[in-house]
């Protein structure tokens, strides 16, 4: 049976390697493509076909960070397919990095050590700024676009008889003391990405729980320290290959070293051959690599609870209303100019 598979930010990365993966392992895919740059789409349309000819592959413009830009996609989608199997939420950024250089050499001589190379907590800041709708760019990127891609999509997403499954890509940098309630897009803090990668995961827990019953069923993985353009720009793609021996040698002591595209997206494709009632909705999934190279998925439980993840929820929920109020008033106005 064909299945529709749709993946935000395809075109690199883990993104592309998932498409690469998912194609090996189904020819009869129906693989859509969802990326903000028709260009690089296009030329990762041509690499999958390239190994993978005769492959059915779409191209979807989406720019997960534009409400309107979701809106147009999600009507787009509902025109092409009667139903979407699997959707990956993929695309992200992490603009800005800073590394803390004091708290990594503080971090590396202390018992915290792996911990730090697994989840980089304490050393890794952020600046992020307001995009063209208001919202926070980080949040409007990693969450809240994916979130009303979702809402827009349930239709097709959440039919009787059917099981539809979205998957998160998450972090292992998601941290409880980097998220506020009072504060969901992170307007305040240095730390947006893990923020935001801490709120999918609240958010995939409230999904399983309003939407389970609908046939819908939500995960996040985490792809564990992957060299992708993400990274590339933490630090610069010379000084990765310079390190790349230290970085095997840690892969000795934390299997989250996946390093390359191919082994990151490992969980994403471990979960496209599981029964969604065999997953456990607290958990978050992580690609890992051992020191010999062998990729394996554990599932590892989340420090979230339900109460926020409900309030999160309901915020969102608002927030959505909010902007598509926002949308209709700013299309009305862009109409009456036009006549
Ligand atoms: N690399 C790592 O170590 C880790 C990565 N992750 C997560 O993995 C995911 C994939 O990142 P990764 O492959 O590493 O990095 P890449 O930068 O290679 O991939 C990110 C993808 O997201 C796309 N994207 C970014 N912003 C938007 C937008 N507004 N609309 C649509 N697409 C967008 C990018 O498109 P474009 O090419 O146009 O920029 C790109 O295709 C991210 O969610 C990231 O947070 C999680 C943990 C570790
Ligand atoms: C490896 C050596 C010797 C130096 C690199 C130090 C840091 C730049 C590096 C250590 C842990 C890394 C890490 C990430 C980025 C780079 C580090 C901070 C991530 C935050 C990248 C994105 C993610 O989502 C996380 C899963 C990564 C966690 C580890």
């Amino acid at each position: 049976m064909e299945r529709v598979v749709i993946v935000t930010g395809a075109n690199s990365g883990i993104g592309l390697a998932l498409c690469e993966r998912l194609l090996a392992v189904d020819s009869q895919l129906r693989l859509c493509l969802a990326c903000r740059n028709m260009r690089r789409a296009e030329a990762a349309r041509a690499a999958l076909l390239t190994s993978h000819t005769g492959a059915r592959v779409d191209l979807l413009h989406l720019d997960v960070g534009s409400v309107q830009s979701v809106f147009t996609a999600a009507q787009e989608v509902k025109t092409r397919y009667n139903k979407i199997d699997f959707l990956y939420l993929n695309a992200g950024i992490m603009p800005n990095p800073q590394v803390d250089i004091g708290a990594f050499f503080k971090g590396l001589f202390s018992r915290n050590a792996i911990n730090m190379f697994a989840t980089a907590e304490g050393i890794l800041t952020q600046q992020d700024r307001l995009n063209s709708d208001g919202l926070q760019e980080v949040f409007a990127t990693n969450l809240f676009g994916h979130f009303l891609l979702i809402r827009e999509l349930e239709p097709l997403l959440c039919q009787t008889g059917h099981i539809s499954r979205v998957v998160w890509t998450s972090s292992s940098n998601a941290q409880r003391s980097a998220f506020s309630i009072e504060d969901m897009q992170h307007r305040n803090g240095s730390e947006p990405y893990s923020s935001s990668k801490y709120a999918s995961d609240m958010v995939s827990l409230a999904l399983n729980k309003h939407k389970n019953s609908q046939g819908l069923f939500s995960s996040v993985i985490c792809p564990g320290l992957v060299m992708t353009n993400l990274t590339y720009g933490i630090l610069p793609s010379f000084f990765w290959t310079l390190i790349m021996p230290i970085m095997y040698l840690i892969r000795i002591f934390t299997n989250t070293f996946t390093l390359t595209p191919y082994n990151g997206a490992e969980a994403l494709h471990w979960l496209f051959l599981q029964t969604p009632e065999s997953l456990d909705p607290r958990a978050k999934y992580h690609s890992l690599t051992s020191a010999r190279g062998i990729n394996y998925t554990i599932p590892r439980q989340m420090d979230i609870d339900d109460e926020t993840s409900e309030i999160l929820y309901d915020k969102l929920l608002e927030l959505e209303r909010v902007m598509r109020k926002k949308l209709s008033e700013r299309n009305a106005d862009t109409e009456a100019q036009t006549y």
